[in-house]
């Protein structure tokens, strides 16, 4: 028997434009922040090559005898690839340099460069409520011919949220930085800017890492980078090598946090807008590395960029929120339950991962994934729906505000967490 036409969700106009305005403002802004900084003439001095051979070279004044002798310093550049260090050159062609076996004078902590950029990238000119360590990770020289293809660095931690590159002034070409999200990409050259009126400059960008990121080919000259890992409070090994110094900034939410406050407020205003209750649903912009074993609200404090900020526009608002993860699966067939609906989509809303797998439950995944503090969503604008014994499935309506990404696999990426936000409705639903 043919299965039932799904029947359209009921939205007026006037609820569908204000969700595709919000969207269009969520997404507004990139996912990195980029630039180049002046810094004292004294931070481009690096030291390296051990007792046995010291060596001083000015990246702001360097010959290309000099990088040279720098890049012969270094070994081949691998890659994360499942947890190990991979060396191909077919994807990366680099040369690097571990942290001890060099020593910069160039700090971002102390140079002011990380109060710079912290706001914007973490928070968009907002409060920042977390602590972040920025450790130095290796040093990196492109010299002609060098490349790194399209990939997503590997989390070093749970905690791990970032990215920091920094591109000394050395003459080269090419070495471009191409950033990737959805169908937007961005690129950040740098190699005409460090070196733009005669004075040398540091170029930086800083992204998050599920952001993907490929260095085009150098064609001449030497790209010298040094990258460090960002982590929220605490981080994976050593002691924390830099503490990022808090910036003292008006307290709410920024320009961005104050046009979706505006919009959610207008939302809720909205006499079409939910007239039965319901929620509001968010699906994170940004993924995040999770132990699946804990509740999803423990990265609440870790959100990144614009999902910290919908946190704290709903906290502006007196709005209940809380984290979750959402499974959409099917409530039912409608020929057992004689119900002629059709379309009988729920997201099952929990706490925690479900344990189970696909494998191990062929039918019936509904019973199964749901446990006593599932929320169970429908549709805005649907009806509610009868189950495969006839019972009515206790649905409340959703809007998904921000859709919900449907290309992460919860069991197999690393990142594991594809959580959502949920705002309960106001007192105006
Ligand atoms: O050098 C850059 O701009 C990026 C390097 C990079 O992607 C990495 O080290 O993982
Ligand atoms: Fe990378």
């Amino acid at each position: 028997m043919p299965r039932p036409a799904r029947i359209a969700p009921q939205i007026p106009a006037a609820v569908t434009d204000r969700l595709s305005a919000f969207q269009k403002v969520f997404f507004s802004k990139p996912p990195f922040v980029s630039g180049v900084y002046s810094i004292d003439k004294a931070d481009y001095l690096l030291y390296y090559g051990g007792p046995q051979n010291p060596r001083c070279i000015d990246l702001a004044n360097a010959a290309d005898a000099d990088l040279q002798h720098l890049s012969d310093a270094c070994a081949p550049a691998t890659f994360g690839l499942n947890n190990t260090d991979v060396y191909d050159e077919d994807y990366r062609k680099a040369r690097k340099m571990d942290v001890d076996a060099f020593s910069c004078k160039f700090d971002p902590a102390h140079s002011g460069l990380l109060e710079l950029i912290w706001p914007e990238f973490l928070s968009d000119g907002g409060d920042i409520k977390q602590k972040v360590v920025c450790e130095l990770y290796k040093l990196n020289v492109y010299g002609q011919g060098s490349f790194f293809k399209a990939h997503k660095d590997t989390p070093r931690s749970d905690t791990m949220f970032g990215s920091l590159v920094v591109v000394f002034p050395t003459p080269h070409e090419g070495g471009a930085l191409i950033l990737r999200e959805n169908e937007k990409e961005w690129t950040f050259d740098s190699a005409a800017e460090v070196l733009a009126d005669g004075s040398p400059k540091l170029g930086y960008v800083v992204f998050f890492s599920d952001v993907e990121h490929e260095v085009t080919k150098v064609t001449s000259g030497y790209r010298v980078t040094l990258t460090y890992n960002l982590y929220f409070n605490a981080k994976s090994t050593d002691e924390p090598t830099t503490l990022l110094h808090q910036p003292h900034l008006p307290s709410g939410v920024s320009k961005v946090g104050q046009e979706l406050k505006i919009m959610l407020q207008d939302f809720l205003a909205c006499p079409d807008f939910l007239p039965d209750g319901g929620f509001l649903g968010f699906g994170l912009r940004f993924l995040y590395p999770l132990d699946a074993t804990k509740p999803v609200s423990t990265i609440s404090s870790s959100l990144k960029g614009c999902d910290a900020m919908l946190q704290a526009v709903c906290d502006e608002l007196g709005l209940q929120h809380s984290l979750h993860a959402v499974y959409k699966t099917s409530a039912g067939c409608d020929y057992y339950s004689g119900d002629s609906d059709g379309d009988k989509t729920v997201h099952i809303v929990r706490d925690t991962f479900w344990k189970g797998t696909h494998q191990q439950v062929d039918m019936d995944l509904y019973h199964y994934i749901r446990d006593k503090k599932s929320i169970l969503l429908r549709a805005a604008g649907t009806r509610t729906f009868k189950d495969d014994y006839g019972k009515v499935v206790p649905t409340k309506e959703v809007h998904w505000v921000t859709k919900v990404p449907t290309q992460y696999n919860v069991v197999k990426s690393h990142y594991g967490a594809s959580s959502r936000f949920f705002v309960p409705p106001s007192s105006a639903c």
